[in-house]
């Protein structure tokens, strides 16, 4: 039987095995995902997508559907829709358009008038809808929170959301495995937040690439569900596919009662936590890494520069270029500061704040709004702090909080109490940071530009973010009575802060005047542009030659390849103006001489060569590769990628191209900043310089060289597979019935469905493909 591994599995590999519907010898699997999760900003294009085949929603009952991204935090006291409450343009139409695709699908939808509605990866846990052992995914990189459960749990891009819309499987390979051990007791004032700071502090933002994490150890045994979501939701920040914990009678403690879970003591819920207790790491299993930490090294620990793994202990100083050995490391650190605005060697402590933002899918939960309460109870928030806002995670955080009256704690103690949403964790909605200012966030991502352009993020935990806003600088929560003389006045506010690197301000973006005619005419659009819709496939891809600019940087999130401002738009065209928005354009949206794709000859580039590893880390926003595709850029090369980037690439017809070799990939650097063509031919798996010699190979797993090759429409392809489908579904439906809907999302509950014959794949001309590939 395809993927099964003899002798003692991992719980990744459990769960990964338990849900393959089919296997190719390559390894590439059709996947069957029992839980989707869809929110406003990742799934227009997908609808999109389905509305242009025809196609339908498979599983109603195993969808659920959110708004949290573009909401204003403000009061809805007096909200009637969507139409008169969301003010900002851009946001209004993305919510509009997701409700009008709930009704044409017939979803089931927290909107903003449901108590329900909350933060994606909040709600899901919150109505039992995440449960261990299933497969979870949602078009959002921290869907890896729900890992929590031991479910595995990951991000994916637009595309896959058309893909598990229409077919409830994802083609997905298998991860490696990484554990990761934290044993021993947390001091007083640690808390899971720390854990997961110091473990990508370890194993850096590439650490996980490539892997499942599971987080075990006796304190993370120790831990609540809540806390265990706060460490899986940030393994996408140590680059993991996912991360998961065994579940164990903590988990199923918090699963009694929830709406979605199997009813408490009946004979489905007895028979899932047996099934559920089955799923453990088998006594000797392998992992390919394995990483153990002891919980006494781990002090409260917060964020000093841009990437996640720029953290230190919060008794500790800013770090240095010399404190780096390699010289991506050291670059990387001189940037930092100087998007920071902070001096090597300045005590942690000494760091001003000019906001306080507690929220987030990381970190606002009801036990993270009970332990920031109780710091600050009886307090007032430092004069020098411009605003201080505590975001709950859903509408329902936001009730129990008011129910137990933190909602007055923190409003005499000066906060504002805001409505459930994203809010400044990424700044879509009016929630932002302006230019130099500097936030201590309860969130997840310190990249620039992530709050707000220009914003400054601290990463902590809610218990040190409460201590800052009272101090109105980073504090040790460990010893706040040690800083009540020393609270900053108003007028220091900023007084660390040096001239911020800015980009314009967050406007309306004018979506409309950015979409190119073929846009309008919603057809595929020509070569290396991004297409409008999906539905028949892409252009092949077999030799591409062209001009290739040079990057010299690491870590290259998506946050920094294509902004938040930019993802309020329902289409997959027109993104190049938002491409490398902050490096690309000056304050006053003149274009940047400085930089590369601003340069002669490299406006011409199709190629894109990275120096550094893990270009496309983070956010899973597929308005990256759409945003290089509309540049003409369809191959990137670099020694790494982001997990959820490649794969996004791939769905778009490109190839991001992995050179292992240091030597060959400076070799094709070289080529690129001398201004040369260069020429990639997937035939040959080789990269040649314009005169014909070989610079570098690689490799592309068989399937998707095939599917580039041939220019093949993944869904057509699964469709193929229905009946293999079907028969896996009657199979789940037999052995594990409370995976179909259960509680509200019964009504919805028809179990496996019959799809029409399936049609064969097409090319992009539309043509049937006669004989695709041994599928
Ligand atoms: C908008 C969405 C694609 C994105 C993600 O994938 O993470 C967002 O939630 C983020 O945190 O950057
Ligand atoms: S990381 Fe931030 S923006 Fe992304 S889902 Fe979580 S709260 Fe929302």
């Amino acid at each position: 039987m395809p993927g099964v591994i003899k002798g003692p599995q991992t719980l990744y590999d459990k769960v990964f095995n338990d849900h393959i519907v089919d296997e190719q010898d390559d390894g590439t699997c059709v996947l069957y995902i029992d839980r989707h999760l869809v929110h406003e900003v990742t799934s227009p294009q997908a609808f999109e997508g389905l509305k242009n085949a025809a196609r339908k929603v498979r599983r109603p009952d195993n969808t659920l559907v959110t708004t949290d991204h573009n909401i204003p935090t403000t009061s809805r006291k007096h909200f009637k829709n969507v139409t008169t409450f969301v003010e900002e343009t851009d946001s209004r139409l993305q919510c509009e358009t997701l409700e009008q695709n709930v009704k044409d699908f017939k979803l089931t939808y927290f909107g903003l008038g449901d108590k329900r509605q909350g933060i994606v990866h909040i709600i899901g846990p919150e109505q039992g809808f995440t449960l261990p052992g299933t497969t979870v995914v949602c078009g959002d990189s921290h869907t890896s929170t729900h890992g929590a459960f031991g479910a595995l749990a990951f991000g994916i891009g637009t595309s896959e959301v058309e893909h598990v819309l229409a077919t409830q499987t994802l083609l997905s390979r298998k991860s490696k495995n990484m554990k990761v051990q934290v044993d021993g007791e947390l001091a007083p004032g640690v808390s899971s937040k720390d854990i997961i700071l110091y473990v990508i502090g370890q194993i850096g933002t590439a650490g996980g690439t490539g892997h499942v994490i599971e987080f075990c150890g006796s304190a993370i045994a120790a831990l609540s569900m809540e806390a265990r979501m706060s460490i899986c939701n940030m393994s996408i920040e140590g680059g993991a596919r996912a991360g998961l914990v065994a579940p164990d009678d903590i988990t199923f403690e918090y699963l009694k009662n929830r709406p979605l879970a199997p009813k408490l003591d009946s004979p489905e819920w007895k028979k899932a936590v047996k099934y559920w207790r089955s799923l453990r790491s088998d006594e000797g299993a392998n992992y390919d890494v394995e990483v153990i930490i002891n919980a006494r090294d781990i002090e409260p620990t917060v964020s000093w520069g841009t990437s996640p793994q720029d953290v230190i202990g919060i008794t500790g100083v800013v770090p240095g270029p010399d404190d780096f050995k390699d010289e991506n490391k050291k670059q990387a650190c001189r940037r930092s500061l100087d998007y920071m605005g902070l001096k090597e060697g300045t005590k942690m402590t000494d760091i001003v704040l000019d906001k306080v933002f507690i929220g987030s899918c990381t970190n606002a939960r009801i036990e993270d709004l009970r332990i920031a309460a109780s710091i600050v109870k009886g307090k007032t928030v430092a004069p020098n702090l411009t605003r201080v806002m505590i975001v709950p995670g859903s509408g329902l955080v936001k009730r129990q909080a008011e129910s137990e009256g933190l909602d007055k704690v923190f409003q005499d103690a000066g906060f504002e109490w805001r409505e459930a949403g994203c809010s400044m964790c990424l700044g879509m909605n009016p929630d932002i940071l302006q230019p130099g200012e500097r936030c201590a966030s309860t969130s997840n991502r310190n990249f620039e530009g992530r709050q707000g352009a220009g914003g400054r993020t601290h990463l902590m935990s809610p218990a040190m973010a409460a201590a800052a806003a009272l101090v109105g600088k980073l504090a040790d929560v460990r010893h706040l009575a040690d800083y009540e003389k020393a609270v900053p006045s108003a007028k220091s506010a900023g007084a660390n802060v040096h001239p911020p690197i800015v980009d314009d301000p967050e406007s309306d973006i004018d979506f409309e005047s950015m979409l190119g005619e073929d846009d309008a005419n919603q057809g595929n659009t020509a070569d290396t542009k991004a297409p409008a819709s999906k539905g028949s496939g892409f252009p092949k891809f077999t030799q591409l030659k062209g001009i290739a600019a040079p990057m010299d940087r690491s870590n290259v999130d998506t946050d920094a390849i294509i902004p938040k401002q930019f993802l309020k738009t329902i289409k997959r065209s027109g993104l190049s103006a938002g491409l490398f928005h902050a490096w690309s354009k000056n304050k006053d949206g003149s274009l940047n001489p400085d930089f590369i794709l601003n340069q002669e000859p490299y406006t011409k580039s199709k190629i894109l060569v990275v120096s550094g590893p893990n270009f496309g880390c983070g956010s899973s926003r597929e308005h990256a590769p759409w945003a290089l595709l509309d540049f003409g850029i369809t191959c990137i090369i670099a020694s790494s990628f982001g997990d959820i980037f490649y794969n996004n690439t791939f769905k778009n017809g490109m190839l991001p191209l992995q050179v292992d070799d240091p030597e060959a990939l400076k070799a094709v650097f070289a080529e690129a900043q001398a201004g040369r063509e260069i020429e990639v031919d997937l035939e040959t798996n080789t990269v040649k310089s314009a005169d014909g010699k070989k610079l570098a190979t690689f490799e592309v797993d068989d399937f998707r060289r095939k599917c580039l090759l041939e220019g093949l429409d993944e869904i057509g392809l699964t469709l193929m597979k229905d009946e293999k489908i079907s028969r896996f579904e009657k199979r789940r439906t037999e052995e594990t019935p409370w995976l179909d809907g259960s509680g509200y999302l019964s009504r919805h509950r028809v179990g496996a469905v019959k799809v029409e014959a399936a049609p064969l794949p097409k090319t992009n001309r539309g043509e049937a493909v006669e004989e695709p590939l041994e599928w």
